[in-house]
């Protein structure tokens, strides 16, 4: 057998992994002057890579991970960008075997912040360094500066803010990339990115079918008014999108694309997790729920088409006198209902620095999102002067600007939400965000009664309004309230 030849060190950082996303990040790192390792299980990437794009940068390619241990300057770095889940503990598992102390592994796949929690305290027992890092951008932000979230030891942070800040989107020369917290906080912070993501771009689909519904005009018509839009309050990637989703035509049939496509949303999960996530911490997040929720029933094409012809609702289109009116309404309703849902997946920070021990900045999280992920949007700057303003604020919605957002929302809000409901057209985001707003404002909610029915039948106790302590009221016996 030949004798394995250990290379010189001559790559600063090695990427394992050159799928959409590790591909990008690569020639990305490459592009601002950082020498690459490249790896991937299947070969064919590594040389593909190098073959397209070997002029862009000082790549190195290697076949196995320990030449990939072998060519890297120490303390070795490796992000890892593998498909997420089981692909990733193997990969980490191989690495620690060729990597040794003081090195650092960066996840920048979408893990489980749980996950991510176990495998920093694994590796963190061989003196390994690990990274969480979530990465938002998709293939282009990839390439072109996405927002970077990173989790674990803030002193390892030191060895990788240089490289991880060149890379990441600039707004005004500030990096979209700032060190969010130890072990799981990077791959939190991305997970909660995603189900605002899911909320954001269901309230967008129900502003679309709603005015759809009630207008006669065609999808790209109705891109026009996402343009406008985009000139405001709600200019966003999202409602960027829209409008070229909207005006794009179907080239085998000259439709518009979005009559084309089945109308089943799919997702890969990570919005799940932040529900289950936020039902775990106590946190109110119906605005993403819904959003899971919403994609859930599109899905679900046999009960959809059995209601179909079952069912009864209202005929004809929603009726509006005034179009420009109606326009405006429905844009209030979408701003509403954002604010509602950003609010939410923030207070999620905020819980979890309890919970977890963290200290997630969110004034932070704002700044690094107003560029390269896919929720970047003009209202984050809005939000980071919330934090600045007040940096333990309990909800945004108690920030002037947002109150104020609000105050002039609400009976758009309230008019677009009836007039979808008495037409039929479900709006289960903007609805479900106006019943939080009207839950958070109101004097006394139900909530006594269904405490009151848990005492009855399970002696669960309740809490009085005059007084302190712990009740049941006796409904079996003599009627007697008793202390407990
Ligand atoms: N695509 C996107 O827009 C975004 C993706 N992400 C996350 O980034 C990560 C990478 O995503 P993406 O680039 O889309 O690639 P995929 O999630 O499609 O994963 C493909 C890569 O994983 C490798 N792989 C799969 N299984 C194994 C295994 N058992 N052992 C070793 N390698 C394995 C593949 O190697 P091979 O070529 O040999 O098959 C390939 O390099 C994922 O965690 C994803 O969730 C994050 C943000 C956005
Ligand atoms: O992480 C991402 C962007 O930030 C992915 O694009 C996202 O996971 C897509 O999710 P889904 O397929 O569930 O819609």
């Amino acid at each position: 057998m030949e004798p394995v030849v250990s290379p010189q060190p001559s790559a600063q950082i090695g990427v394992t992994g050159l799928a959409t996303m590790g591909h990008n990040l690569a020639r990305n790192l490459a592009r601002h002057g950082f020498s690459v390792a490249l790896h991937n299980r299947t070969q064919e990437r590594v040389d593909a890579l190098v073959a397209q794009h070997g002029d862009e940068g000082t790549f190195v390619p290697v076949s196995s991970l320990e030449e990939l241990a072998a060519v890297l300057e120490r303390p070795r770095r490796v992000l890892v960008m593998v498909k997420a889940g089981p692909a990733t503990d193997a990969v980490i598992d191989d690495l620690a075997g060729v990597l040794e102390p003081g090195d650092i592994v960066i996840d920048g796949g979408n893990a489980h912040f749980a996950d991510t929690r176990r495998r920093e305290a694994a590796l963190k027992e061989k003196g390994i360094r690990f990274f969480g890092v979530g990465v938002s951008g998709g293939e282009e932000g990839a390439l072109n500066g996405p927002s970077i979230m990173p989790g674990g030891d803030r002193e390892a942070y030191q060895a990788l803010a240089p490289m991880l800040e060149a890379i990441a989107a600039q707004v005004g020369g500030t990096p979209c990339c700032t060190y969010i917290g130890p072990d799981g906080a990077g791959h939190f912070v991305k997970m909660v990115h995603n189900g605002i993501e899911y909320a954001d771009m269901q309230l967008i689909a129900e502003a679309y079918d709603l005015l759809r519904s009630a207008l006669d005009e065609t999808p790209a018509q109705l891109a026009d008014v996402f343009e406008t839009w985009n000139s405001g309050d709600l200019e966003s990637f999202l409602i960027e999108i829209t409008v070229r989703v909207l005006r794009h035509v179907d080239g085998a049939t000259g439709r518009p694309f979005v009559d084309v496509v089945v109308d089943e949303a799919e997702q890969k999960g990570t919005g799940l997790w932040t529900v289950q996530t936020a039902l775990e911490l106590g946190v109110p997040v119906s605005g993403i729920a819904e959003a899971v929720f919403a994609r859930g029933v599109s899905s679900h094409s046999g009960q959809r088409e059995r209601a179909r012809g079952l069912l009864p609702g209202p005929a004809g289109r929603p009726h509006v006198d005034d179009r420009d009116a109606f326009v405006e309404d429905v844009r209030k309703a979408l701003y509403a209902s954002k604010l509602v849902a950003y609010a939410q997946g923030f207070d999620m920070m905020r819980s979890a620095n309890e919970r977890y021990g963290w200290d997630i900045d969110r004034g932070a999280v704002a700044t690094i999102w107003r560029g390269g992920c896919i929720i970047r949007a003009r209202f984050l700057d809005r939000i980071r002067e919330a934090y600045d303003r007040e940096r333990e604020l309990p909800s945004l919605l108690f920030d002037a600007y947002f109150t104020q957002a609000l105050v002039d929302g609400q009976e758009a809000w309230r008019r677009v939400v009836s007039l979808a409901t008495a037409s039929g057209v479900p709006v289960p985001g903007f609805s479900s965000a106006l019943a939080y707003y009207d839950a958070l404002r109101a004097d006394r909610l139900p909530a006594a009664l269904i405490q009151g029915q848990r005492d009855l039948f399970g002696a669960h106790t309740y809490r009085r309004v005059d007084r302190p302590g712990s009740f049941h009221a006796g409904w079996s016996g003599d009627g007697q309230e008793e202390e407990r």
